[in-house]
């Protein structure tokens, strides 16, 4: 048993909550300001990959975190911090924070059951820290709607309100200035994870370089929403989506991971109607446009690369109590 699940009983009182993994199908950066974060507007999608968080009351006021001992897990967890730099664990003490709540009886050990690849531009961290954020809510009672917990959760990072909410929803600022979009049906979709991941803050600082140095040309001060993108949503149009989606990070994912231009390749040719990577990658995205589609693409790639591909589709709900 590992040490921060020493003194747990079986009886605890604990809460199950699940969040999605997401993808971003139109990403447009800004250059960054003073305080170094890009203004964007992206077009987020909850996919069904989702993360488990169960929050378990602890008596002694600490805050823990570790791997969900029972999971068989597809990622490989060993590359998260099982310590306070956790994002689930940052969100349980965000919260007993932001409340003003008593330590001493607001103890909690948070299990955590990875399914998103980890540093791979899904939003998999984020996901932890928005089930972490529902969960704890629920144990200690708190008494507030996911909404609250969206607005909440902005100082945990940019993508974790998103995580919250689920959906379809187009986000401004850093990210995490929500609006939902209705999307009609679901988008099917393939994923295909990379055996290492990119850090978010060395892939926006490539593209600032590679802007700099000319290789990309410059974004604007408040970059646009991808109507298109939107449309193609509300529309139900992979086609359309397929070919209107954009990621202004794909360039610098793709400068520092150059593997992932045969990958895109390679899946245009099993039939994709488009391949992107996702978000700061180095996770691809493939567009089919339905869930045949979907499994015959993944059995493609998984036979050509020996990389497990991930047929998985969206919108789907954001956190909630299992
Ligand atoms: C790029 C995106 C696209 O949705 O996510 P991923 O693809 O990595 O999951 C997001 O913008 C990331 O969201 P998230 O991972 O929550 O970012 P944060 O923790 O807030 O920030 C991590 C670091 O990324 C950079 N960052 C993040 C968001 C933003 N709008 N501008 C930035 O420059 C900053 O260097 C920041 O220190
Ligand atoms: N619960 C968590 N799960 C995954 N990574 C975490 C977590 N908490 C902190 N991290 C750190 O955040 C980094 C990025 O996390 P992740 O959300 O998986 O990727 P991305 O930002 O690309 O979507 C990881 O490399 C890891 O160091």
């Amino acid at each position: 048993m590992s040490e921060a699940r020493a003194g747990l009983s079986g009886t605890a009182r604990h809460v199950t909550v699940s969040a999605p993994g997401k993808v971003n199908l139109s990403l447009r950066v800004g250059p960054p300001g003073a305080d170094g974060y890009h203004p964007v507007a992206t077009v987020y999608l909850a996919v069904s990959l989702r993360e488990t968080v169960t929050a378990i009351a602890r008596t002694d006021g600490r805050v823990t975190v570790g791997p969900c001992p029972r999971q068989v897990s597809l990622v490989d967890a060993h590359d998260v911090p099982w310590d306070e730099r956790n994002l689930a664990h940052r969100a349980a003490v965000h919260l007993r924070t932001a409340l003003g709540l008593d330590e001493a009886t607001h103890g909690v050990h948070l299990d955590v059951a990875k399914q998103v690849p980890v540093a791979g531009g899904m939003g998999g961290g984020s996901a932890d820290a928005a089930a972490a954020l529902l969960a704890c809510s629920v144990l200690w009672e708190t008494g507030h709607t996911r909404s609250e917990l969206a607005e909440l959760a902005a100082p945990l990072g940019a993508d974790v309100p998103f995580a919250v909410l689920g959906g379809a929803a187009v986000g401004l600022g850093t990210g995490a200035e929500l609006t939902p979009v209705a999307a009609r049906t679901p988008v099917h979709l393939v994923l295909v994870p990379a055996d290492a991941g990119l850090s978010t803050p060395v892939v926006f600082g490539t593209l600032d370089e590679l802007r700099r140095d000319g290789h990309v040309p410059e974004g604007p001060a408040h970059p646009e929403v991808n109507q298109e993108v939107v449309r193609a949503l509300t529309a139900a149009d992979p086609l359309a989506l397929a070919t209107a989606m954009d990621n202004d990070l794909q360039t610098p994912a793709v400068a520092l991971f150059p593997d992932l231009g045969d990958v895109l390749d390679l899946g245009l040719d099993e039939g994709a109607l488009r391949g992107m990577v996702s978000g700061s990658g180095p996770t691809l995205l493939f567009v089919v446009p339905d869930e045949h589609s979907a499994l015959s693409l993944a059995t493609a790639v998984e036979e050509r690369t020996g990389v497990r591909a991930l047929p998985v589709h969206g919108p789907v709900a954001g956190a909630h109590v299992l």
